[in-house]
């Protein structure tokens, strides 16, 4: 329940306040001072949630007290109580940071309006920091989740443009074999750059069916084709101020490549069906497992598209080339998995560690991943280099 401080010389308006305040609600806890100094104590000491604050007081008056308190408490809400000649100073204190001011003497109606208001903006205030704590939590939870385990020179050259290009808008085109870590990339890329409070949304172009390629992308308008039965925002849109990625970008129709183009030309998009164009400020990050240029060759990729999205340019090398990585990656996956299933974590021997980085891994770490999660379930504890014979 919410806890009060009455700042107030006079014993007996400190009376009719708590009196009022009471009667509106049994379970405020209220404290009383009379001068300023008791009141910074108290406020030291104690967790309010509003103080009701005269100004004319001894020793320190309700100005000198609000400006102590601002200092190291911005958001506990004050309500001066102004008496005949301090009208200009209270409406000053609004200013300098409290909530609302009342007249001497109390008017029931006007304070308990301001007390009311003062506890929600206090309550909403708490909801605030509550959510933000929980967004903190959740974002170190995703960050850790696209966490780039490895200490090859190759990964760490990666990390290091990584750590370059994040905080620029410059575009980025990630290319490599499938299961490398590409999406781990752009993620990276994302959460270390000023948009990470923004969305990143995913396009996955080689999913979606080319003739709904526009509308995904761009959004449309109902009734612009059939099944359209409402208007809908495309992913541009819905990434404004944020990340756009578009994953296996070589699979996409040479006509949404167009439009793709002119989006990243002028920064405007409009949605199927509609001639108005919307303004969008969209940081593009592109991948592909396939081989751009070739593509461009083929007569499947736009040249002037490729050009626009690869300003720098991140190859991520296949798994083989970067062995090393091996040990480090599996003793991550083993405890990453021994925490979804809830089980205990299982070590591997060291032959073990050595026979499976003596493998191929043509689905690079994604393929690593997946026997390391088959061997923690079939295999001893600790994993021998014979469990890897019999279950891989
Ligand atoms: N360096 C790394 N550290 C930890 N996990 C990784 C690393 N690289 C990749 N992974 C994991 O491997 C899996 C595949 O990675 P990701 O999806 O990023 O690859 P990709 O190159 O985008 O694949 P595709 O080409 O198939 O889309 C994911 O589970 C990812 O978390």
């Amino acid at each position: 329940m919410a806890k009060i401080l009455i700042v107030e010389d006079e014993e007996s308006i400190r009376r009719v306040l708590k009196n009022i305040l009471i009667d509106e609600n049994k379970k405020f806890e209220i404290d009383e001072a009379d001068d300023g100094v008791k009141a910074k104590e108290f406020i030291d000491k104690n967790d309010y949630d509003l103080v009701i604050c005269d100004i004319k007081m001894p020793k320190m008056d309700g100005e000198e007290l609000l400006n102590l308190v601002m200092a190291d408490k911005p958001n506990l809400p004050f309500i001066m109580i102004s008496g005949h000649g301090t009208i200009d100073i209270a409406v000053d204190c609004i200013k300098k940071g409290a909530f609302d001011y009342i007249s001497k003497p109390p008017d029931l109606g006007r304070l308990l309006s301001a007390v009311r208001n003062a506890l929600d903006k206090k309550l909403l205030i708490h909801e605030n920091q509550k959510l933000s704590n929980q967004n903190k939590i959740l974002k170190k939870k995703i960050s850790k989740k696209y966490e780039m385990i490895g200490d090859s020179k190759s990964l760490e050259e990666i990390k290091n443009i990584i750590d370059k290009v994040a905080p620029t808008d410059v575009r980025v085109f990630i290319s490599g074999p499938n299961g490398t870590g590409k999406e781990l990339v752009a993620h990276s890329i994302h959460e270390k750059s000023e948009r990470s409070n923004k969305p990143m949304i995913e396009v996955n172009c080689a999913a979606i069916p080319s003739e709904l390629i526009e509308s995904e992308l761009f959004g449309h308008m109902k009734g612009s084709f059939t099944g359209a039965i409402k208007d809908k925002p495309g992913k541009f849109e819905l990434a404004d101020q944020g990340t756009l990625f578009l994953d296996e970008i070589g699979d996409m129709s040479l006509s949404a490549q167009a439009k793709v183009l002119r989006a990243l030309q002028e920064g405007k998009v409009s949605r199927v069906g509609s001639d108005k164009e919307t303004s969008v400020n969209v940081r593009v990050l592109a991948a592909t497992n396939k081989n751009l240029k070739e593509e461009i060759k083929e007569g499947r990729f736009r040249e002037d598209l490729y050009h626009r999205i690869s300003v720098i340019e991140l190859k991520v090398p296949a798994l083989k080339e970067r062995k090393e990585d091996i040990p480090l990656l599996i003793s991550h996956f083993s405890k990453l998995i021994a925490e979804e299933h809830g089980s205990k974590i299982k070590e591997f021997t060291q032959e073990a560690i050595q026979l499976l980085q003596s493998f191929e891994w043509t689905g690079n770490i994604r393929e690593l991943r997946n026997v390391v999660e088959r061997l923690i379930i079939l295999g001893n504890d600790p994993i021998t280099k014979e469990n890897i014979n019999s279950f891989c």
